[in-house]
């Protein structure tokens, strides 16, 4: 609705640029710690790590599918082509087809016997596999096992998790997108907030001008003694080290800077207003949000701790009528509102900075290895995802040689399409120079969870599976693991691979294995020696874009016109932040409007454009009314004349409304 009161109109316009700001919810969940379980006997034996470590060289799998890997069935045909046959849903089936049996009366061998046949038709024993895995831990520990088989007996019941969730993903194409979907909700919030945030930033606006007069004893005629108003405050994005995860950005998202003082009499300019800082951890890609879920451009990336960007420049202060004061205007009634400060939505992302990535299948060791060459304390417990947010730790080897090394969640079949929680993070190992593949040499098939992983890391990103990596087989304190040492080892070497040995837990071989691992950073910054003289960052850019668009000369504009509402538009970000700055309360400011549209030449083009008697003229958040003539206006309304103006159709300004109200 318009309004027609030009007093109200006034004040509307001054107090009329509201926004509307996105709210962002976001729900604390506990992070209930879980029960640690013993480890496993230890086994008496000891046995001989492999000292003299080289780089491995690069391995690649061919194959498409991606497979089980914990518990694939013992395989004699090449494993390349089983990757193309293996299927989740299989196992699921034959995982329900074994459960079925087992709670009436048959025993063991029977549905060993049943699930066989079953999979004369896949041609792969999952079953049995299982059944296998049954005996074998039993043999060796039957307390510890009882509460490993309940963990994968609700997985296959759909009760507790990743797995399952990967089956019904599975299903048919047309449902991806809403599988997609549900797989998105299904990650608690401290995942999904771990390494993503989106935030609001605005800068303080400028204070405003004001008007005011010098009156002194003896100094009758003081003249125009309005000050400035003070500039708004920036918003800074700063890198600091002591954070690693966006996660204290689920509690605040919106990131205001202070707005100047407004400026007083006596030429008392207004005081700045506070800067913000941002802060974020090391490795944060900043983006401009993106549109119905599209990722938006891309603006800075935050590597080194101390790096501090300016994002936002506040707003200038309006200036006051000690300024306006000119030979043919010494007593100016003129101020200016601030400058609006610049708002926008941000997404950001953490690729962590760490030079080793810990990989390898979940319940590996991931986090006891690095509990023992780090002094981070991950949780250790002995069922798979324990982790599921990465652990860093720093590792020193000399005064001034350190490495961060990375332990993130376990890699589940079909991690590369997201499965599990190994897809979640496996872009944080993008920026490591050199990967450590953990085996689980307890597992019944050691090279073949190896194999697994590597294809899924592969499958994910080419470039990842190109990185120098070290495979180490872990838990070589266990009789299950030492046995199939030599056979593993044996298979790795065929490959071109030299594997260490460690039991993480009793810190046998991790010296050794870290070692290498550094070995392979420094490696890796000899070759690319050149690149890291990099020349330093301009983080300043984000800011001159805004600066620019901002200071956009005022006669560079673009006017649309609608007949159906006989409505002017025009656009031009110089002409929206004059008409912004304008402060309609004093009387000088529609004088100095009409000159600008004389001297932008608005007025002339839209003569030229045919505008008529009572059409609509929308600049930025104002809006007006078209007058042929100063005498074909109402009583009420002032008729500005122009001196730049004569005979022509003039556009009168009225102060009608203000958008937004
Ligand atoms: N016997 C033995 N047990 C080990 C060794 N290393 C780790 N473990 C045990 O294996 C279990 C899993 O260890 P974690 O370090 O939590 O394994 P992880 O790879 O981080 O597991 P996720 O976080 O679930 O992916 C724990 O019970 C550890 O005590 C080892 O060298 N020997
Ligand atoms: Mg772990």
């Amino acid at each position: 609705m318009l309004k027609t009161s030009i007093e109200t109109q006034k004040m509307a316009s001054v107090s009329s640029l509201s926004l509307c700001f996105l709210s962002a919810h976001a729900q604390a969940r506990s992070n209930k710690p879980r029960k640690q379980l013993a480890p496993k006997k230890p086994n008496p034996e000891k046995f001989n790590s492999i000292t003299t470590p080289r780089p491995q060289s690069i391995f690649s799998l061919s194959g498409g599918q991606a497979t089980t890997y914990t518990r694939l069935p013992p395989r004699d045909d090449d494993f390349s082509d089983s990757f193309a046959e293996i299927k989740l849903s299989d196992l699921a089936a034959s995982m329900q087809k074994q459960k079925k049996p087992s709670s009436g009366s048959k025993d063991k061998t029977e549905d060993n016997a049943e699930i066989v046949s079953d999979e004369e038709d896949s041609g792969f024993d999952y079953g049995k596999f299982e059944l296998y895995e049954v005996s074998s831990d039993d043999e060796i520990d039957g307390d510890e096992f009882e509460e490993d088989e309940l963990i994968f007996e609700n997985k296959g019941e759909d009760e507790s998790g990743f797995e399952y969730k990967g089956e019904e993903d599975e299903g048919e194409g047309e449902g991806e997108e809403e599988d997609e979907r549900e797989k998105e909700k299904g990650v608690p919030a401290v995942m999904r907030c771990f390494d993503r945030a989106k935030i609001y930033v605005r800068s303080g606006d400028g204070g405003n001008g004001v008007v005011a007069f010098r009156r002194e004893k003896f100094v009758p005629f003081g003249g125009p003694s309005g000050g400035d108003g003070g500039r708004g405050g920036n918003v800074y994005m700063e890198v600091v080290s002591s954070m690693n995860s966006l996660l204290p950005f689920r509690n605040s998202i919106h990131f205001r800077a202070e707005r100047g003082s407004h400026g007083q009499g006596s030429k008392m300019n207004g005081a700045k207003g506070e800067d913000v800082v941002v802060k974020v951890p090391p490795g944060t890609v900043v983006r401009a949000a993106g549109k119905d879920g599209a990722p938006g451009d891309f603006l800075l990336e935050l590597l080194h701790p101390g790096d501090r960007a300016l994002l936002l420049p506040g707003g200038r202060g309006g200036r006051g009528n000690a300024s306006f004061k000119s030979g043919a205007n010494k007593v100016p009634r003129i101020a200016e509102n601030g400058e609006e400060g610049p708002e926008m939505w941000l997404e950001l992302e953490l690729k962590l900075v760490a030079d080793i990535g810990i990989v390898g299948a979940p319940n590996a060791g991931k986090s006891t290895f690095l509990s023992v060459i780090s002094a981070a304390q991950p949780n250790i417990a002995n069922y798979p995802f324990t982790t599921l947010l990465p652990n860093l730790g720093v590792v020193s080897f000399d005064y001034d040689a350190s490495i961060v090394v990375a332990d993130l969640p376990g890699l589940l079949e079909g991690a590369h399409r997201g499965f599990g929680l190994g897809h979640e993070f496996l872009r944080h190992t993008e920026r490591c120079s050199a990967l450590v593949h953990i085996v689980d040499g307890s597992s019944p098939q050691p090279d073949y969870e190896f194999d697994a992983v590597r294809l899924e890391i592969e499958m994910f990103s080419p470039e990842l599976a190109e990185k120098p990596f070290i495979v180490a087989y872990n838990k070589m304190d266990l009789p299950e693991a030492f046995e199939k040492w030599e056979s593993f080892k044996e298979k790795l070497l065929s490959i071109g691979i030299e594997p260490f040995c460690i039991s993480a837990i009793n810190r046998e071989g991790t010296r050794e294995l870290i070692n290498a691992a550094y070995e392979l950073v420094r490696q890796g910054i000899e070759d690319s020696k050149d690149e890291i003289w990099r020349d330093p960052v301009e983080f300043s850019h984000v800011a001159e874009m805004v600066k620019k668009q901002r200071t956009a000369p005022i006669d560079e504009f673009e006017i649309s016109h609608d007949s159906a509402s006989d409505t002017w538009r025009i656009e031009g970000a110089g002409l929206q932040r004059f008409v912004q700055m304008t402060n309609w309360k004093y009387m000088d400011s529609d004088r100095r409007f009409q000159h600008v549209l004389e001297a932008c030449r608005v007025n002339k083009t839209l003569i030229k454009r045919g505008v008529k008697e009572g059409d609509t003229v929308i600049i930025g958040e104002m809006e007006m009314i078209w007058h042929d003539s100063p005498t074909s206006s109402g009583p009420n309304r002032k008729c500005l004349t122009s001196p730049m103006v004569t005979d022509q159709k003039q556009l009168f300004l009225y102060t009608l409304m203000v958008q937004g109200y």
